[in-house]
């Protein structure tokens, strides 16, 4: 069993590019000094009322456009107010102004973006067109508008400030999360049982957290500067000390006492390119930080020793009662429309069932349909793909009816995790990155099964200890990248298996594993199901797996089935041309009599030499 690899802090976990982020930021000095600005203004702008004791609208008309000194530490205005006082109160104004409009992009614009890229089609498509015409309009002209209309209220033109800039937080979020909407750490929480908008705020938000931070930033700036453009030209309430209307002020002074102008001036310059220098120095650190993430691993240590412990015992397969299979796929049809009105179909006229208890291999040569069937029962094909016939039934019940999108939907929903889990072929992309091990093995328990977190975590320890991991503890709190493919696998085995599902789907889970793991994990598949009583259908390419762990076997080819039987009599006498094609180019060429030794378990995939395939044939023949 493969140990954790301790790797070197520069490596990608995200724990570690957390606390690397800022490390990387502290190192650069630009992002140093900006960030100490723009502390000390804040700082400042909050605690006004401690710092000074004059009040920023109240002035002496003995004292009036003093120049810096004495009790007036930056000189009075043409009203004889404290220019200091005024500066500090109308900061807190001003600034607060800016995050406002910041804070009303982002809520309108980030979950806007999120919906419509995780949606796409007709949601996405109004969404966008909002956008672009938000971002048609010229934005001084509309704000000068609402200011003609509402009066000088800074609050209000933030507001309104703030819908116009939705759109940049749309755009940006919604393009990430296109990005990562199909990745298979998306559809692995989904088959886990997560509702669309867990999946959203936990996997998906992940991804866009940093961009918006950094757009965060220079929003507010662009907010400021806009802001106070428009109180310099005097639209701003004169009641209401901000930094742009003091600008206004000075420059009715400004041959008077040009300093007025210097101070709000300077206020401004450095908020503002505080804003903008710390959001090029937070994109920089975090794409340093993503370089180092694709570093190298660590070698994997050698992998010794077996799984599985044999607690439960075996669960006999069900005999023919009369009762309803687990799964039943009935004339099921797949097709993509394509251009021109035409639809490509990539799975035709399958039926196919599965027992508890009992494991169906889905063989078939690369493009046959295995998957697209595979994702039809997990209700994971893609938005473009069309179930133009057939069903399915789980258990009896319709899980999925041909035309009942939006129904076959929140069937699938409620079945994944307890009814129905997966298992995928990419262990390290179905692991999201941005969560620990235990986390994503927790959530689904608490989600799906009800339990508290520290009963999902006790179970989840439970688990990885199961599915043969030394270190439970350790790997329980390593992100993906710390693990290695073959335990990342058994994780995810252990995920699928932790609601207790009644079928579970795995889809080549060998085939991303060096050939040592690929014999550990077959042995733990089979140990699980038989112990758990779970149906299992296997997709694979592989007759030495098929033959190794099926009880009986579906032949498709372009996207057809053309062969069904029971494992044992269509490896010993395949009828169809294309079954005994498909075993003669797996055994190259030889009789699969003849290749039998005891003592293996598993072949790498689509190679069955005859030293390695030992024992999978024989023990069924
Ligand atoms: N999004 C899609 N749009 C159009 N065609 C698709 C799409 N996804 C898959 N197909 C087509 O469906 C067919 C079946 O694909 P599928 O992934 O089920 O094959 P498979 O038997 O699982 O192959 P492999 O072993 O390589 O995974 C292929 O011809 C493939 O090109």
């Amino acid at each position: 069993m493969t140990q954790i690899p301790s790797l070197p802090a520069a490596t990608t976990a995200v724990a570690v590019k957390r606390s690397g982020t800022v490390k990387r930021l502290a190192a650069n000095p630009l992002a140093v000094i900006a960030a100490l600005v723009l502390a000390v203004v804040v700082l400042a702008c909050v605690a006004a009322p401690l710092l000074t004791p004059f009040d920023p609208n109240t002035g002496s008309l003995g004292s009036v456009l003093q120049k810096p000194g004495g009790e007036h530490l930056l000189g009075t205005d043409s009203a004889g107010r404290d220019v200091l006082t005024r500066l500090l109160f109308a900061g807190r104004t001003t600034l607060a102004a800016g995050l406002l409009a910041a804070v009303v992009a982002i809520a309108i614009g980030t979950p806007a973006g999120i919906a419509a890229g995780y949606y796409g089609g007709r949601l996405d498509g109004a969404f966008s067109w909002i956008a672009n015409m938000l971002m048609s309009l010229p934005g001084i002209i509309v704000l000068l508008a609402v200011r003609a209309a509402l009066g000088p209220n800074v609050w209000l033109s933030m507001i309104v400030f703030g819908v116009l800039l939705a759109p940049a937080f749309f755009r940006l979020t919604r393009t990430a999360v296109q990005s990562v909407r199909n990745e298979l750490y998306v559809d692995a929480a989904r088959v886990s049982g997560l509702s669309d908008g867990r999946i959203m705020t936990r996997h998906v938000f992940s991804v866009v957290r940093a961009p918006i931070i950094i757009q965060t930033a220079m929003v507010a700036g662009i907010a400021i500067a806009i802001q106070s453009v428009l109180e310099f030209l005097g639209l701003g309430n004169p009641l209401v000390p901000t930094w742009g209307v003091m600008m206004s002020d000075a420059f009715r002074n400004v041959y008077l006492q040009p300093l007025l102008l210097v101070w709000p001036g300077i206020a401004i310059a450095s908020v503002t390119v505080s804003l903008a220098l710390l959001g090029n120095a937070l994109r920089d650190a975090l794409e340093d930080g993503q370089k180092a993430a694709k570093a190298p691993r660590q070698p994997r240590r050698p992998r010794t020793g077996r799984t599985g412990t044999g607690v439960l015992p075996a669960v006999a397969h069900p005999t023919d009662t009369g009762q309803p299979h687990l799964l039943t796929v009935s004339g099921l049809r797949v097709g993509y429309p394509q251009h021109g009105g035409t639809v490509k179909t990539v799975v035709e006229n399958v039926t196919l069932h599965v027992d508890a208890g009992e494991v169906l291999g889905i063989v078939g040569e690369s493009g046959s349909g295995k998957t697209q069937t595979a994702f039809s029962i997990l209700g994971l094909l893609p938005e473009t793909a069309r179930i133009t016939a057939g069903t399915i039934t789980f258990d009896g019940e319709p899980l999925l009816v041909a035309g009942e999108d939006a129904r076959n939907r929140a069937r699938i929903a409620k079945l994944r995790g307890r009814g129905i889990a997966y298992i995928p072929q990419e262990p390290m992309s179905n692991l999201d990155p941005s969560f620990t091990v235990g986390h994503q093995l927790v959530r689904p328990m608490v989600k799906v099964m009800g339990l508290s977190r520290s009963q999902a975590r006790a179970r989840a320890l439970e688990l990885l200890a199961l599915v043969g991991i030394v270190d439970p503890q350790r790997t329980f709190e390593a992100y993906p990248h710390q693990i290695s493919g073959g335990m990342a696998q058994r994780v995810l085995i252990a995920g699928a298996v932790s609601c207790e599902p009644r079928l579970l789907i795995a889809d080549e889970p060998t085939t991303a594993l060096d050939v040592t793991v690929q014999a550990e994990v077959l042995d733990l598949l089979r140990d699980l199901q038989g112990r758990l009583g779970m149906g299992l259908v296997l997709v694979t390419h592989n007759f030495g797996v098929v033959s190794d762990l099926c009880d009986r076997v579906v032949v498709m080819r372009q996207g057809a089935l053309v062969e069904e039987g029971d494992v044992r009599s269509l490896l010993r006498s395949p009828q169809h041309p294309y079954t005994r094609q498909l075993l003669a180019a797996t055994l190259e060429g030889k009789e699969p009599m003849t290749l039998l030794t005891a003592g293996a378990t598993a072949v790498p995939t689509g190679v069955m030499p005859a030293a390695a395939a030992p024992g999978t044939l024989e023990g069924r023949l």
